[in-house]
């Protein structure tokens, strides 16, 4: 679905019709995920109100589960009649539905994999097909790599070829840390701490008037700290190179870039992102070359970050 969303912006719409249930599913987990910031961290009037957004909000997310949980249903179905045990013969959610013994629990996993994994992946890859379509002596070497590794085009694409693709992997990474789709990430404190001079309390609350309206978070913004000088030589740079071996002795400060978190918290789809990522580049790129030929796009912070517009590509058979 994260790449049904990035096909309706950048290869013309019409690949969905826009009332179609896919379709309807990605613009539900779209609006949830981009209101959500608006109704946590700005006053919670909703709290104690029905404000129009909250009202929507829920309306939405109803929709959303209604939708989400008919899939989720034959899913479970589907897993009684299968005979396989072998994981490999299981889709991502009917994988989550045979290990979760808790019902309930396993249908609340798999609605937060597919609620909070359409906007990230499809945002992600419309910023890094922007950079390669603006970077015509990056692409190159992408495309040289893929080249050497599927010199027939037609191959079917394996694991061992993408253990292969160091560059193109150096180059999604060297996108995030330029332009981490999801900016930063939020922490609420379990005991006061003083961080750099600075007392923060532990998360709860602020009390005031409305009792209980504000949890304290410390931000980790990892958009910033992935472009300071200070944790990463070169940071106005765009240069994937950083990210291979042989660049090791060049200053790269570990915590600079997290474009997925970090912790016991940090991004639970990761590895399924990054290979859909490699699997569509390696495709793509392979078979065609990528040019953007109109204003530059500017970056803009929606829930995620990227490029503001419509990525109008010229794509010519190599
Ligand atoms: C390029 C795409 C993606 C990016 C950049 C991204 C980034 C993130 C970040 C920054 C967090 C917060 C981590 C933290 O607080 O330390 C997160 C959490 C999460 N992500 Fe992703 N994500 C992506 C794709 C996905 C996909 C495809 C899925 C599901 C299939 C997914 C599932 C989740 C879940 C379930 C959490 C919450 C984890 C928790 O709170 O324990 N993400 N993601």
């Amino acid at each position: 679905m994260g790449i049904g969303m990035y096909r309706t912006r950048c290869l013309g719409r019409g690949s969905l019709v826009p009332d179609s249930e896919p379709q309807k599913i990605i613009d539900a987990a779209k609006f949830a995920l981009r209101n959500v910031a608006v109704l946590e961290l700005k006053a919670p009037f909703w709290r104690y109100i029905p404000t129009p957004l909250w009202t929507r909000y829920v309306r939405n997310m109803n929709y959303f589960i209604e939708v989400c949980m008919k899939y989720i249903d034959a899913a479970t179905e589907r897993l009684k009649k299968k005979k396989s045990t072998n994981e490999e013969d299981h889709s991502l959610v009917e994988r989550i539905l045979a290990t979760e013994t808790n019902p309930k629990v396993a249908y609340i996993l798999a609605l937060d994999l597919i609620l909070v994994g359409i906007d990230t992946i499809s945002m992600a890859v419309c910023s890094i097909l922007y950079q390669l379509a603006t970077r015509q002596e990056e692409q190159e070497k992408v495309y040289q790599e893929l080249l050497k590794i599927l010199p027939d085009p037609n191959t079917p694409l394996t694991t061992s070829h993408l253990d292969q693709a160091i560059y193109t992997k150096a180059f999604i990474r060297e996108v995030f840390r330029m332009y981490s789709t999801v900016i930063g990430n939020g922490r609420t404190l379990q005991n006061d701490t003083t961080i750099c001079g600075y007392k923060v309390p532990k998360g709860v609350t602020i009390d005031n008037l409305l009792i209980n309206l504000m949890t304290v978070q410390v931000v980790f913004p990892t958009v910033v700290t992935g472009n300071m000088k200070e944790y990463v030589n070169d940071a106005n740079i765009f240069k994937p190179s950083r990210w291979l071996k042989a660049a090791s002795d060049q200053k790269l400060h570990p915590f600079a870039s997290l474009p997925y978190g970090y912790g016991a918290r940090m991004c639970l789809g990761r590895r399924f992102a990054d290979l859909e990522m490699q699997v569509l580049l390696a495709k793509l790129i392979r078979s065609y070359k990528l040019e953007y030929h109109h204003q530059p796009l500017k970056y803009k912070v929606t829930f995620m970050y990227a490029p503001d517009g419509e990525l109008r590509f010229k794509c010519t058979k190599r």
